[in-house]
């Protein structure tokens, strides 16, 4: 058992997707302690529930790709924007040191963004990964822009001494380019979960099965 936190190369690569299948097929519980884009620390009142059903948090995707056990948000933000900046517009102040991991030694972490989105205007991801010293594991594309893409968030984890445990890609198969970023990053390649024209946990799992070995991960 162990902990890992996702990061990506940036928003919407799929760290929600990977880290629904890491959970399903690890057994793994799931963190997301900053969610931007919802209903949140407002109360839904304020909202107009009726008028404006809640979209999705990443925690409601984990449930529906991977029953496992999710631990509320640390904040749950309105505006779909940077962290920094949702919070700001929903006038709240993030502590950073309030972001605690939860004693699990199962646990999937995502962040928000990429390994440099702020979590406030002076603290990145990144920085909050090496105060935690948990494995980091890189979601990435396989398309054209990913090796630069993949070794430039590489070096900033690197650069901060954040451990890195692996990249998992995302995409379909460029065998050539998961080996170059595998090579040149120094980096354990984990595996690639294709792009799958449904997505449920059935079929979540059977690409996991395919694509990644249980033997990669404690
Ligand atoms: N392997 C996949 N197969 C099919 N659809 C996928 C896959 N991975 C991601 N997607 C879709 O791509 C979109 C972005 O994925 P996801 O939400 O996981 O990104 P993210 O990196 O978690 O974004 P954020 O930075 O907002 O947390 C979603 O609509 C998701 O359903
Ligand atoms: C709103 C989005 N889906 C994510 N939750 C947050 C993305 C942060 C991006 C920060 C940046 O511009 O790099
Ligand atoms: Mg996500």
């Amino acid at each position: 058992m162990a902990r890992y936190v996702i990061t990506g190369t940036g928003t919407d690569i799929g760290k929600t997707v990977l880290s629904a299948g890491l959970c399903g097929f690890l057994g793994y519980d799931y963190w997301k302690p900053l969610q931007t884009g919802v209903a949140g620390n407002l109360p839904n009142a304020a909202i107009g529930k009726a008028q404006h059903p809640l979209p999705d948090t990443d925690a409601d995707v984990i449930t529906r790709l991977a029953a496992v056990r999710s631990y509320p948000e640390t904040w749950a933000l309105t505006q779909p924007l940077s962290p920094h900046r949702a919070a700001e517009l929903d006038g709240i102040s993030i502590d950073p040191d309030r972001i605690d991991p939860p004693a699990d030694d199962a646990l999937i972490i995502e962040g928000a963004g990429g390994v440099l989105a702020p979590v406030t205007r002076q603290v990145l991801f990144a920085d909050l990964f090496a105060r935690w010293q948990i494995p980091v594991i890189l979601a990435a594309g396989t398309g054209l822009g990913t090796i630069s893409y993949s070794l430039t968030a590489l070096e900033s984890l690197r650069a901060r001494g954040v451990p890195v445990h692996g990249v998992a890609f995302i995409g379909e198969d460029n065998p050539d380019n998961i080996a170059t970023i595998g090579q040149i990053g120094r980096v354990r390649v984990l595996g690639r979960l294709p792009i799958l024209p449904t997505l449920t946990r059935d079929s979540l799992q059977a690409a996991m099965a395919q694509g990644f070995d249980k033997g990669d991960f404690a």
